[in-house]
């Protein structure tokens, strides 16, 4: 990342969440967005439209890419949105692109920044905690941000985070650095483990996982994560699962209480979820730690269940 007066931006699987970043960083970057076709016709066709806590307005600048042919040579840092069940494959698509160039990921799960140093040295894990939406073709809603992004080095050049970091929070964005991003990533996976699921399965709200019928399944999923963390050596910021939950209750359910998940749209859609990035991976790893996860394997199992059965 030379030139931070300008820099040049690839965010590679711009859906809700990229095409919301590159409507952000537009104002102080060259952003190419590597999207499906009907985004990119709507934006080529009148811009970008975004809806909520980010703006609202329609935002010109960004130039949507469908394939590696239409990126230009000059790319100072490449930002992963895809979901994590594509990051093999756009990594492959993109591979020539990516090679040699600071690489970010904003996804959910665990597990996305391994196979991404795979194709550059130099990662960034990052974190996103506000809820991204698309309404239609190039047009995304933000509807409510419970704290900072965060930025962390994962591999390679120490100094890439905070390049990213400074062009991020110049765009507006709120943004931190986090000096152990692996247990950030956990951290985030924290929330994503207990709301995403249960709101795609019951097709209900955020603040559903406060109803007295499901609260006790949260505390289940939650509290068999902690063991598993523990176990793998993760330095969760809460001592206990308990006082995860507590800051659960009071500040994050509220904060997206009347929001839907990234999850619950997967399944609205027929699409496959991130469910083996998140309860299916503690799962995996209750497994292989001997720790019992039958809520996580429950949930997952459901969830398989749902997406090989598209209502
Ligand atoms: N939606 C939300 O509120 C939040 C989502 N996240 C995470 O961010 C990541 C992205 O989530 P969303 O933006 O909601 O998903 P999304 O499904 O809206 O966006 C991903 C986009 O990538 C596109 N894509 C996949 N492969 C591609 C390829 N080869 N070429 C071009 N486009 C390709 C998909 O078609 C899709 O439009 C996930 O890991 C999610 O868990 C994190 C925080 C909040
Ligand atoms: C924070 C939250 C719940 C915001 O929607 C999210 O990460 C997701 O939807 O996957």
């Amino acid at each position: 990342m030379k030139s931070l007066q300008h820099p040049v931006i690839l965010i590679l699987g711009a859906g809700a969440v990229g095409l919301s970043l590159a409507g952000k960083l537009t104002t102080v970057a060259r952003v190419y967005a590597a999207c499906r076709a009907a985004h990119a016709a709507a934006i080529r066709e009148r811009g970008l439209i975004m809806e909520g806590v980010w703006g609202d307005g329609t935002v010109g600048g960004i130039t949507p890419v469908t394939g590696p042919d239409e990126v230009p040579p000059a790319v100072d840092a490449v930002v992963i949105t895809a979901k994590g069940t594509d990051t093999r494959a756009i990594c492959e698509e993109y591979a020539g692109v990516i090679r040699g160039r600071p690489m970010a990921s904003l996804q959910n799960g665990i597990g996305n920044e391994e196979i991404i140093a795979e194709y550059t040295d130099t990662v960034i894990g990052g974190t996103v905690t506000t809820n991204f939406s698309v309404a239609g073709p190039g047009r995304v809603r933000v509807q409510s941000e419970s704290a900072p992004m965060h930025l962390g080095a994962w591999s390679g050049d120490g100094g890439a985070p905070g390049r990213l970091i400074e062009i991020v929070r110049s765009a507006g964005i709120p943004v931190e650095a986090d000096d152990d991003i692996r247990s950030g990533k956990w951290t985030k996976a924290l929330l994503n483990i207990a709301v995403n699921p249960l709101c795609a399965l019951l097709l209900a709200p955020v603040g559903v996982a406060a109803d007295e019928n499901i609260r006790e399944i949260v505390v289940g999923l939650i509290r068999e994560t902690y063991a598993v963390a523990d176990a793998e050596g993760v330095r969760l910021p809460w001592a206990t699962a308990d006082d995860y939950l507590a800051h659960l209750f009071s500040v994050q359910v509220p904060d997206f209480a009347a929001v839907y998940p990234s999850m619950y749209y997967d399944l609205r859609r027929g699409r496959r979820t991130e469910i083996d990035l998140l309860n299916g991976y503690v799962a995996r790893l209750g497994k292989r730690h001997g720790i019992p996860t039958p809520h996580n394997r429950c949930i997952a199992g459901l969830v398989r269940y749902a997406e090989a059965h598209p209502r």
